[in-house]
């Protein structure tokens, strides 16, 4: 998408980055010559990724469950010690479970909010304040969902993803003054890994109820998200945009 050099001298650090649309992100920087480090819970994962990944460029992994503010530390400490900065965070980690809102049990609700919420908080505000703050300079860059009708059949991430969507324009402005840009990418229904998670009979029919007749692919969401860390989208923050194939706009959602 962009020339190879893009991304030179810069350092990215993509949560999530060991599958679908996190991995795709991760391949676009390196190809535009970022440094990159991915983080998941699962190390075999995070392995294998890294190693097809480091035939683009320079790629590391750790393991990191975004929940965990000890796990973060290290993760700080691996990087610094690394590669001495970093210059984008794409917070991707991330995900749920399908359940009607009278059936979420309250542990059920409350991990789906720790992951995309809370866990999204805990590592924005850490890597600001190790490298964005003091380097006067970063890009943040949040993947959500498709919350633009509600999001019925998964009521506890459609909640925890609008939490982000408003801390993108908040900490937007509140940051402005350390050069940090913050914002948010929020994909429709995309053939990735993380589809394995939902029964198949979720999925059937539904990319007729798309304008654009069929779901994305991890590609198109990792270009835009490539545009806006980049300097080409340097006067854009505070924002989020929708890779979603006008889903939105139209017709049945993603619903139990
Ligand atoms: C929106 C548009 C399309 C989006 C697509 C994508 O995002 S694709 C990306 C998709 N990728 C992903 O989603 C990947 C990431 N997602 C995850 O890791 C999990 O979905 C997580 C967010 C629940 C966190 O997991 P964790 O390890 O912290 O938690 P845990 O497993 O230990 O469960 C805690 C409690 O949650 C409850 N509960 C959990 N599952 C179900 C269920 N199926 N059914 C009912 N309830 C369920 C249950 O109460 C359980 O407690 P229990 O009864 O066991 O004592
Ligand atoms: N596919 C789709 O249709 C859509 C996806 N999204 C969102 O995009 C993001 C990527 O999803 P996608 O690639 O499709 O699915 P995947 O399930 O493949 O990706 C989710 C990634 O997040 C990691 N992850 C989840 N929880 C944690 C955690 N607590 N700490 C660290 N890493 C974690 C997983 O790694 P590990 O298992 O190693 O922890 C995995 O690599 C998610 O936030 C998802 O909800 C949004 C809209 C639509």
């Amino acid at each position: 998408m962009f020339q190879a050099n893009v991304f030179d001298q810069k350092v990215a650090l993509v949560t999530g980055g060991g599958s679908g649309i996190g991995y795709a992100i991760a391949e676009q920087l390196l190809r535009a010559g970022a440094r990159v480090f991915i983080a998941g819970r699962k190390e075999e994962k995070l392995k294998k990724a890294q190693e097809s990944l480091s035939q683009l460029g320079q790629c590391a992994y750790q393991v990191c469950d975004i929940r965990d503010s000890e796990q973060i530390g290290q993760l700080v400490a691996f990087i610094k010690e690394t590669a001495g900065r970093l210059d984008i965070l794409v917070n991707n980690a991330g995900g749920q479970f399908p359940s009607l809102a009278e059936d979420m049990a309250e542990k059920g609700w409350n991990a789906v909010i720790n992951n995309n919420l809370n866990g999204t908080w805990y590592m924005t505000q850490a890597m600001a304040k190790a490298f964005f703050i003091p380097q006067k300079q970063g890009t943040i860059l949040n993947i959500i969902v498709n919350i633009y009708r509600g999001v019925p059949g998964m009521a506890h991430t459609g909640a925890a993803r609008a939490g982000v969507d408003n801390l993108t324009k908040t900490l937007a402005v509140e940051w402005s003054k350390y050069n940090i840009r913050v914002n948010a990418v929020a994909p429709g229904i995309i053939q990735s890994s993380g589809l394995e998670n939902y029964p198949p009979e979720m999925l059937d029919g539904l990319a007729e109820t798309i304008p654009m007749k069929r779901l994305g692919t991890t590609d198109e969401v990792a270009w835009l998200c490539a545009f806006l860390v980049s300097p080409f989208a340097a006067y854009i923050t505070g924002e989020t945009m929708y890779v979603d194939g006008g889903q939105r706009l139209f017709g049945q959602q993603f619903q139990l």
